[in-house]
């Protein structure tokens, strides 16, 4: 949305595709949750919505507007948290089901906050790295108003990263008159930055994964992984599972899918991305020239870790592999969760296998707040502990009440969040 023609999203019929998908896995939890099912309907109503223009000047002199936003949708347990994305595709309600996602995913990994999420739609490849700071930072005294360490505090999602979050962080501290590094989480190591945070998502999913295989009696050793996504969450997850001898035999990212049978240089593959800023050409791998073919790859564990929506009705029945971890935030669609449940398929869903980024934030926020660091170890001992207590409640729930880890999942999380609201008197 770079141009001052183009009509604002929101202007636009509503895409109810990603939030679509949320409000219907939360229709599918109300018959579980017994007497708090009269109040899920509050869960489909974020708290507050913010849109913001975001003007910048291109280096060229000329003026280009983007469409931001932040939206909270849940505080009843703590402030605002989740991340922020830049993104040619970003839309209100992708970054409102996004934000639903984190309310359910910090109550069901239980840390203290509520659920938000934020973006630009913008194709930051576009920009220059100066341009890239200006947007940034204007987005950030946009929002100003409404994040702060008590209320809402922003992270990295897909395209940003720690330099993203420092620029935010110096921003909103600018505006303040005082540096206020528990703002966001995601910084830089020399800003107050968490050690452990760049990896933890990835490891995160590492965790669960390894979890989800002991109950499937699958070895890691030897396994055979395959990976959509090879950035910050699938490259680290990619990455330790290799360390762990498994076989990563695929990777797919935005330009190209790479394929090795006998496992993929992974360490290779991510010093060729950093260079090349894709996985296409890697040598020592075949390139596929039909990227729908990644789908049906003989594997044993599938990895989405890009975008929303990537595993659905056309592709859902090809899947081979016997678990499906969600790094990404809902790569699955409804129509597709029934056909892999049909299918004997185990599906780890998001909420849990991917909140290991955010359990880090929450270290990194504690962190801020005593000044007090903790060391690699501890982080990483704590991260696994957390993600493994989280795995064996929600798998503890789905047997006794014969529902998909998903549903137990959001049972874990809505229960939690709606006994909060109920105990605050915050209750419609
Ligand atoms: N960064 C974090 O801490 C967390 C991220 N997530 C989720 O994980 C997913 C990935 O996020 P990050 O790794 O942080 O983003 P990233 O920006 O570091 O990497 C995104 C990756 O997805 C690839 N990609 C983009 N479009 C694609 C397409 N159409 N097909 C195949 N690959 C494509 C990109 O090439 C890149 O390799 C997102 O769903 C995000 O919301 C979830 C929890 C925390
Ligand atoms: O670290 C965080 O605060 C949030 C990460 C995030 O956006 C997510 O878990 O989807």
């Amino acid at each position: 949305m770079s141009s001052k023609h183009a009509i604002p999203s929101y202007l636009t019929p509503p895409d109810i595709g990603a939030w679509g998908v949320y409000l219907e896995q939360i229709d599918r939890v109300t018959p579980y949750l017994g007497s708090l099912a009269r109040w899920v309907e509050t869960m489909k109503r974020p708290k507050r919505i913010l849109i913001v223009d975001v003007p910048i000047e291109r280096d060229d002199g000329t003026v280009a507007h983007f469409e931001g936003y932040r939206v909270q949708h849940n505080t009843s347990r703590g402030p605002g948290k989740g991340g922020v994305r830049f993104h040619q595709d970003v839309s209100l309600s992708e970054v409102m089901a996004l934000s639903a996602w984190m309310t359910i995913k910090n109550a069901a990994v239980n840390v203290p906050y509520g659920g938000a999420k934020g973006g630009i739609r913008v194709d930051p490849k576009t920009l220059s790295r100066a341009e890239l700071e200006r947007m940034t930072r204007r987005y950030t005294s946009e929002i100003n108003i409404i994040i702060g360490p008590n209320k809402d505090i922003p992270a990295p999602d897909v395209n940003t990263n720690e330099q993203i979050m420092a620029w935010m962080m110096d921003t909103y501290s600018m505006n303040q008159g005082s540096t206020a590094s528990g703002v966001v989480t995601g910084k830089p190591i020399s800003l107050g930055g968490s050690l452990g945070r760049h990896e933890a998502t990835g490891r995160g999913v590492f965790v669960v994964g390894c979890e989800a295989a002991g109950k499937r009696g699958l070895e890691i050793k030897g396994a055979r992984i395959a990976v959509q996504g090879f950035g910050n969450v699938g490259g680290v997850a990619a990455r330790l599972f290799a360390a762990a001898g498994a076989k990563v035999v695929a990777v797919q990212d935005h330009a190209a899918t790479v394929v090795r049978n006998s496992g993929l240089d992974i360490v290779a593959l991510q010093a060729y991305v950093t260079q090349h800023g894709s996985v296409a050409g890697f040598p020592d791998a075949e390139q596929l020239d039909d990227a729908a073919q990644f789908w049906g790859l003989d594997c044993d564990i599938l990895v989405p870790a890009a975008l929303e929506q990537q595993i659905n009705r056309d592709n859902a029945a090809q899947i081979k592999a016997s678990i499906v971890l969600e790094g990404a935030n809902g790569p699955t669609t409804p129509e597709a969760d029934d056909i892999l449940h049909d299918r004997g398929i185990l599906l780890v869903p998001d909420v849990i296998a991917n909140a290991g980024g955010v359990t880090v934030s929450y270290f990194e926020w504690v962190q801020d707040f005593s000044s007090f660091f903790w060391t690699e170890d501890e982080i990483n001992s704590r991260l696994t502990r957390i993600m493994r207590e989280a795995f064996a409640a929600v798998w503890a729930l789905a047997e006794e009440k014969k529902v998909s880890l998903r549903t137990a999942a959001f049972i874990v999380g809505c229960t939690r969040v709606l006994q909060a609201r109920e105990m605050r008197g915050l209750y419609p």
